[in-house]
């Protein structure tokens, strides 16, 4: 959203319609806020936080999509490259929230059985706590999002968006924002 300002500020203005500015986001809002679940589908799918999900050993040999599978092997599946595959989505190196609005991608669910869009990964070892992970995102981007503009500053200039890979992905540098309150101030006492 720092590099796309003009998905900040329909953000912003969904929020707006929705909460107001006079208090914060509650976890009861989010289901009225379609476009900012769009924006945390698009960033699960850009920027999975377990880029190679959590590793499974093929218990006996097999055969997948024609690949034979020997017993024992160590197998991963690449959250983060079925997120930019060509042949699912559609300019997959785009950030586009809008994506997720309309179409059969409406209907992509981050909760283990679209495997189009897997970032808590799935089956029988999903992440535990997937639900509590939605919700965390949602709240806390959300809250970040509606409470402050934010800002890349005039010295940082383009903001780098490489990743450094690891169990969880990171930024490889790190981030560097102006934030501006655009609540009214009673907002930000508990
Ligand atoms: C945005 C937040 C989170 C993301 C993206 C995430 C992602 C993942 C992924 C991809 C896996 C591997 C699933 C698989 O192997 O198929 C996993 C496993 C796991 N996650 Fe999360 N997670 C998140 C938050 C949490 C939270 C909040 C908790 C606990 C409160 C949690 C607990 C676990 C546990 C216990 C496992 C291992 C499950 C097993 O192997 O049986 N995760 N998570």
């Amino acid at each position: 959203m720092l590099k796309n300002p003009s998905i900040m500020k329909k953000a912003h203005e969904e929020m707006d319609k929705v909460i107001g500015r006079e208090r914060r986001l509650k976890e009861s809002d989010i289901p009225n806020l379609p476009y900012f679940e769009a924006i945390c589908k698009e960033t699960y799918r850009k920027h999975p936080s377990t880029p190679l999900n959590l590793p499974r050993i093929s218990n006996q040999p097999c055969q997948v999509n024609g690949f034979y599978i020997p017993e024992n092997t160590r197998l991963s599946v690449n959250i983060w490259a079925i997120g930019r595959d060509p042949q699912v989505w559609d300019k997959p190196l785009e950030f586009k929230p809008e994506r997720f609005l309309s179409g059969r991608n409406k209907m992509i669910d981050p909760r283990g059985n679209d495997f189009e869009l897997i970032p808590f990964g799935a089956g029988r070892r999903i992440c535990a706590g997937t639900r509590m992970g939605i919700v965390l995102v949602h709240y806390i981007l959300g809250t970040l999002v509606h409470s402050f503009d934010w800002k890349v500053p005039l010295e940082v200039g383009e903001l780098n968006m490489d990743e450094a890979f690891g169990l969880a992905l990171q930024k490889k540098v790190p981030l560097a924002a102006l934030v501006t309150p655009r609540l009214t101030p009673n907002a930000y006492i508990p």
